[in-house]
């Protein structure tokens, strides 16, 4: 960057130096000096957005033609006219030389002088037409002072500090400063020349590593560093657990308490994190779903498919609670076995789907006519139904029986065999009260099996008919 700063203020010099200096109003003016001339090509503001502090025009003589100071440069103004109009300072040639001169044709010197302690760049260059060739009238000489501020200036932007000092070139130990020669090893400081033109006279510069630039382990600011690290690290993990992994606990606690029971459950909702609250409304939404389904199939397992009345599963579960009521309670009860009279001559005259519509007409009625007792109707298999009621009065089971047995005839379903005309049932009948001895030995099975024989006889007595007897105890049960 030091570089590129004193290169760019060495070269924008020598450019502009070339330019006014080939000019030919210029050498016009050298001829014949007008304030006119000066005053709309070489005003001071212009140098001054330039960052040039002096310029000099001189004749072929080094006689001072016109001058420009920057107030910087006021106070060492005779200083740099003497140091110019000599033309030499006995080490340095600024002005061009009579042999340059005849050559007449454009030429230019620069470098850096100490001028009152302080260092300045020179660019001096000869005054001849714009066609570069032709007569010189004289040099233009402009200076740029390298003061403190252009190097604190430059300074600011570098990671290391500078400074530039007089000196002579004395050896080739001391590199180049403009030849791009790399640092190959790092040391508290390092110097390069920036030499003269003409002679050994030079400038050196020299870098310093700023002890503050340098980096600094400051194991304070270290372990500072890491504990906040770490507190940041903790935090983070907690708000993490607090906002996803508890979430995400909870719905899974959600999940295995609704399924502990076997019965599914909705789980709670509201969770803070989008992702884990859709996630619920789903197993919700799948839950419901579930349930539903469940429900159905629990519906099916007890439920006979044709008639829609309770299936044998069904009847089964109902007879264990009155058995037990009977066994624990003492609590009496009947049953009722109750088959369609030729019922196979039915299906052969009607025909099966005929069959079924009438077994669920025959169903129906059945559920119609204990609807208003504690009893639950069955289809026990194919034409035979079974019903159990929470009662044990014969004479109402009996009256209950024969209502059936009319109301099944009075459905009117055809079915000529023989003298008659219509469905009938036969019913084979069981009260089951609360005297019989050692009740807790038998089954439900038992009272079946008296039912179904109850049931034979009533086919035998030439159906539509029923048949009924007190559960009768069973000898070596
Ligand atoms: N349509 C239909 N018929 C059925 C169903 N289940 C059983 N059956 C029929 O019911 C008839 C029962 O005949 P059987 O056991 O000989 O007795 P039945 O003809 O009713 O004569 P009895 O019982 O002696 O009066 C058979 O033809 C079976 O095919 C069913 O779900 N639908």
């Amino acid at each position: 960057m030091l570089h590129s700063a004193l290169s760019l203020s060495k070269n924008s010099l020598t450019t502009l130096c070339y330019d006014y200096a080939v000019w030919d109003d210029l050498v016009e003016y050298v001829h014949n000096p007008t304030d006119e001339f000066v005053q709309s090509n070489m005003p001071d503001n212009a140098f001054e957005a330039a960052n040039i502090d002096a310029v000099l025009l001189t004749d072929l003589n080094n006689q001072l033609v016109w001058e420009y100071q920057h107030e910087s440069l006021l106070n060492s103004r005779q200083s740099l006219i003497n140091l110019i109009t000599q033309g030499s300072t006995g080490l340095v040639n600024i002005l061009p030389s009579s042999a340059e001169i005849a050559l007449q044709k454009v030429s230019s010197r620069s470098g850096y002088l100490v001028l009152d302690g302080q260092l300045i760049y020179y660019s001096n260059t000869t005054i001849l037409p714009s066609t570069a060739t032709g007569e010189i009238v004289g040099s233009l000489t402009m200076i740029r002072l390298l003061d403190k501020a252009l190097v604190n200036d430059i300074s600011r932007y570098s990671l290391v500090s500078f400074s530039i000092t007089p000196a002579f070139k004395t050896s080739n130990e001391i590199d180049d400063f403009f030849s791009l020669k790399l640092i190959d090893s790092i040391s508290p400081s390092h110097s390069w020349l920036i030499s003269n033109a003409f002679d050994n006279q030079a400038v050196q510069v020299t870098l310093k590593h700023k002890k503050t630039s340098l980096p600094q382990l400051d194991w304070i600011a270290v372990i500072s560093l890491v504990l906040a690290a770490i507190l940041i690290i903790s935090l983070s993990m907690m708000m993490l657990s607090r906002w996803l992994i508890s979430p995400l606990i909870r719905f899974n606690q959600s999940i295995n308490d609704s399924s502990s029971d076997g019965l599914m459950s909705k789980i709670t909702s509201h969770h803070l994190i989008d992702e884990i609250e859709s996630m619920s409304y789903s197993f919700n939404q799948l839950l419901l779903k579930f349930n539903a389904q469940q429900n159905y199939l629990e519906t099916l397992t007890v439920q006979d498919a044709l008639t829609g009345i309770t299936n044998r599963r069904g009847l089964e579960t109902f007879a264990k609670d009155i058995m037990l009521r009977w066994h624990t309670e003492q609590k009496g009860f009947s049953t009722m076995m109750i088959d369609i009279d030729h019922f196979k001559a039915f299906n052969d005259q009607y025909g099966h789907l005929a069959g079924d519509n009438a077994l669920v007409a025959v169903a129906t009625s059945l559920a119609e006519q204990v609807a208003g007792y504690d009893a639950l109707v069955a289809r026990f298999g194919g034409e035979e139904f079974c019903i159990i009621f929470a009662e044990s009065d014969s004479g109402t089971i009996l009256k209950i029986a024969e209502n059936i047995c009319k109301a099944i005839e009075q459905l009117h379903i055809p079915n000529k065999v023989g003298n008659r005309h219509w469905v009938t049932v036969s019913i084979g009948g069981v009260v089951v009260n609360t005297l019989v001895a050692d009740a807790a030995k038998y089954h439900f099975s038992d009272v079946l099996q008296q039912a179904d024989e109850q049931l034979y006889l009533a086919k035998l007595a030439g159906r539509n008919t029923v048949k009924l007897q007190l559960f009768a105890p069973i000898k070596n049960h």
